[in-house]
């Protein structure tokens, strides 16, 4: 049985995990997962309970209770690289002993939904339209790290979209992972189906131009027009990918919904965006509570 070394899975002298600042114990089966630390507060005013909080860099937890089910809230910060500490992290939580640093013979499934803010790409999407990210298409090459991501990536999918986009070799190869069919399902009368972009970054690799120009200024256009079984790219936003590829390989379920904040056919965007944040924060607990 391989033993994981101390330099592969930090783990800190009160038994928390490196990052996230939290022990075995601290972590609820169902997780809400938030890029602001400030969004934490908000899922978490909702509790009936809480018995555990903790900050470290970024990452901000709760864990407690909303009508009787144990959840977690916890932050991100912004970005597939911290995704990636955040997926890991929470794992190994989950399904490594931290004392004898062997993975659990019997593997824990966690529960795992992003909430978010992205940008719309379709002039139908007004801002404050909530979107689960069907699928999305990781333009920041996370996944392409992982040897078990050509298990759970749609091959097809990612080939149609590299010819039709043109898209640059001198970039990262994109892959394209599904949420889970079951959180899917369960948020589908409610929220607008989509393909969701995540990028490396919110000017350039959004097709975005303040002083510096992207490096092809139609590759969003080509972006906007791509259909792939008659379904459009939605929404862009910078964590979704990682998620849903990183659960997907670990037997996890994971979905992302965002709310769309700026406009991007219209040129139009809503920085106090708090209320729609709040509708989008009672539906996810409305229906996660009843799972
Ligand atoms: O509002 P959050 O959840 O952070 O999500 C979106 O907002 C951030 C960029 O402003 C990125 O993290 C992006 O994914
Ligand atoms: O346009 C947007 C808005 C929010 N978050 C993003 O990543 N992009």
């Amino acid at each position: 049985m391989r033993t994981i070394p101390p330099s592969e899975l930090l783990v800190n002298d009160d038994g928390s995990v490196y990052h996230l600042h939290l022990r075995p114990e601290d972590l609820a089966d169902t997780v809400i997962l938030v890029g602001d630390p400030g969004r934490v507060a908000m899922v978490a005013a909702h509790f009936d309970t809480r018995d555990k909080e903790v900050s470290n860099r970024e990452f901000h937890t709760i864990t407690g209770t909303c009508k009787g089910k144990r959840l977690t809230v916890i932050s991100t910060g912004i970005g597939t690289d911290n995704i990636d500490i955040v997926m890991t992290e929470l794992d190994a939580l989950a399904n490594i002993d931290f004392k004898t640093r062997h993975i659990h013979n019997t593997l824990k499934r966690l529960t795992l939904l992003r909430l978010g803010t992205s940008g719309g790409l379709q002039p139908d999407l007004p801002i404050g339209t909530l979107v689960f990210s069907r699928t999305s298409i990781g333009l920041d090459g996370l996944l392409n790290f992982y040897k078990g991501r050509s298990e759970v990536c749609n091959h097809d999918m990612e080939r149609r979209f590299v010819q039709e986009t043109g898209w640059d070799d001198r970039l990262a190869a994109p892959y394209a992972v599904d949420a889970d069919r079951e959180l899917f399902d369960l948020f589908r009368n409610d929220t607008t189906e989509g393909i969701t972009l995540s990028a490396p970054g919110f000017y350039a690799p959004q097709g975005r131009w303040i002083r510096l120009e992207p490096a092809d200024t139609d590759l969003f256009n080509r972006i906007i027009s791509f259909t792939y079984e008659g379904r459009r790219v939605t929404n862009c936003e910078m964590e979704s990918s990682g998620i849903a590829g990183m659960a997907a390989m670990m037997g996890h379920r994971a979905g992302t919904i965002c709310t769309i904040i700026a406009q991007r056919t219209s040129y139009q965007s809503d920085t106090d965006y708090a209320p729609y944040i709040e509708h989008m924060i009672r539906l996810a607990l409305d229906r996660l509570v009843s799972l």
